[in-house]
Parts: structure tokens; sequence; C-alpha cells
């Protein structure tokens, strides 16, 4: 465990520990070790930010979180299970670059259907459910749009409140916000600090985009490539609530040019 994060969890056990990971893929062209040698520990319920170059093993980081990878060396709990079971018990909420809605279903539809099929909430409570969640992300009045009728950032609004829908304490975003414009973006920035002020839960948020990975975080892991390592785990003690314009500050742009110092570093 990082002696940073180790600490932040206040001595608890963290949501997902990560043990002496090492990941090595088979490829065409011989063997890919995507990461080594991985020790951390993330809080429970703190916003904890991934970045690093491409190739880093940001996404494969993820995967091993969720169990859909299994490492080579190493170990790594979920809540003290391994990620299979805490998937099969608990389950993690997804958020991926990419909006993945069903395009015959409405917003409303695709909100409510991990519910219906995951049984996991009353089928007289989904609906009701399902437009509270949309209204939590600021879609009330679209619940009968079909994504192609929603824009970029609408339908990813649309993701986020189909990954709450049933009530995951660990939510897994990659990308998320990769695809849309800057200022969409910014917009989606300030609709997620604002919904993970109002829950609490785990967020694992992977991104390229530095100054996102600030202002939305409280532990910025900043990771190296060949082989995928932890280069430097980052608190960011920016007071909260944080509003846009915090990113015009002197602190948040002197932590900007840290950063990007730490990740220039190879
Ligand atoms: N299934 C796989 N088979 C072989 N190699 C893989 C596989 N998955 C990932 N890799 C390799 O592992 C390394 C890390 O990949 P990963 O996608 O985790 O990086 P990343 O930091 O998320 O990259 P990006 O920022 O470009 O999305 C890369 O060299 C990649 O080619």
């Amino acid at each position: 465990m990082s002696a940073a994060l180790a600490q932040e969890s206040g001595g608890h056990l963290p949501a997902i520990s990560i043990a002496g990971v090492s990941m090595v893929f088979d490829s065409p062209s011989g063997p890919v070790t995507a990461l080594k040698g991985i020790d951390l520990a993330i809080p429970k319920n703190r916003f904890v930010s991934i970045v690093g170059r491409s190739g880093c093993g940001k996404s494969t980081l993820l995967r091993l979180i969720c169990g859909l990878v299994r490492p080579t060396v190493g170990q790594v709990t979920v809540d003290g299970m391994t990620p299979d079971l805490y998937q099969r018990d608990r389950r993690f909420g997804f958020v991926f670059q990419e909006a993945t809605l069903l395009p015959w279903r409405t917003a409303l539809e695709n909100v409510a259907l991990p519910m219906k099929i995951q049984k996991v909430v009353q089928p007289a409570r989904r609906e009701e459910r399902a437009r509270e969640l949309l209204k939590l992300v600021r879609l009330q009045g679209f619940e009968g749009h079909y994504p192609s009728q929603l824009s970029g950032g609408m339908r990813q609004r649309v993701s986020i409140a189909r990954a709450l829908s049933y009530d995951p304490e660990i939510l897994l975003m990659d990308e998320p916000f990769g695809a849309l414009d800057e200022f969409t973006r910014q917009e989606m920035n300030e609709e997620l600090v604002r919904l993970w002020q109002e829950q609490n839960r785990t967020i694992v948020f992977v991104t390229h985009n530095l100054a996102e990975a600030l202002y939305l975080s409280d532990i910025v892991v900043v990771m190296a490539p060949h082989p995928g390592r932890v280069r430097a785990v980052i608190e960011v003690d920016l007071p909260r609530p944080r509003r846009a314009a915090i990113r015009q500050g002197g602190d948040f742009i002197a932590r900007l040019a840290r950063l990007e110092e730490v990740i220039s570093h190879d």
C-alpha cells in the first residue's frame, strides 16, 4: 500500500487494494508487460484519477480492478473480496468513452434496463428510479428521447445515470468525456463533481486531461509507461466544493504545472 494512500484511508480497509501486481499480455510479437509492480490502495469514497501517457496501462488497471482480466502476478481485492465476487455481489458502475446506449431504446429505457436485467430494484420502482436518475443528471424532459436525438454530452449523462441505476459503491470511468468538445467536457466535469459531492461513492477515473484530473480528484495517480508503473501519487488538497472558476486560480495553475512536470519526466 502506498504510504500516502494508506494514510488517506485513515487505516481503514481501502475500497480497492492492488498489491504487487504485474500484468503481462501475450502478443504476436512476444510478451508485453503492461503493468509492473503496482502497489496502490484506493480509499473509500474518494475521487481518484489515473493519468499518464498513452500505453502506460491505465485501462488495464481498470480492467484488473473489475476482474475483466486477472493479474499475472499479485493480488487485487475490492472491499476485501476478489473483483469477481464483488462484481457478482455488489457490482461496479461503468462509464466508458463512448456512451454504449442501446439506440432502439429511449433514455428512460436505457437507464431502467440494468435494473431489469440484474433484478436489483423492484419492477414497480424501476421506472420511477430511472426518472429520478435522469433528473439527477439534469435530463428531465428527455426521458422519451432516443440516443440519436441527444447530444454527445447528453448521451454521456444517460450513461452516468445508467451506471448509477443499481446504486454501485464504486464507479469506474474510462475517459468518459474524451469524445466531447472542451466546453461540454468542462460542463460534464462540473456535473460529475456535483454528483460525487451529493453521493458517497468511490470513483476511479481514467483521463489524459490533467486539468480535468486535478479539478475532479482527491488523489491523482500518475503512471509511467514501458513498463506501466506508478510514478507518483499526488493528493489534491484544493478546497471543496469546487467551482469551475477554481481552474483560473494561481493554486490550480501551479499544481497543474507540477503535474505536467511529473508526467513529462520520462
Ligand atoms: N489484450 C492485450 N493484449 C496485448 N497487449 C495488450 C492488451 N491490452 C493492453 N495491451 C498492451 O498493454 C499496454 C497498456 O495498454 P492500456 O490500454 O492499458 O494503456 P492505456 O494507458 O490505457 O493507453 P491509452 O491511454 O492509449 O488508452 C499497451 O502496450 C498495450 O498495447
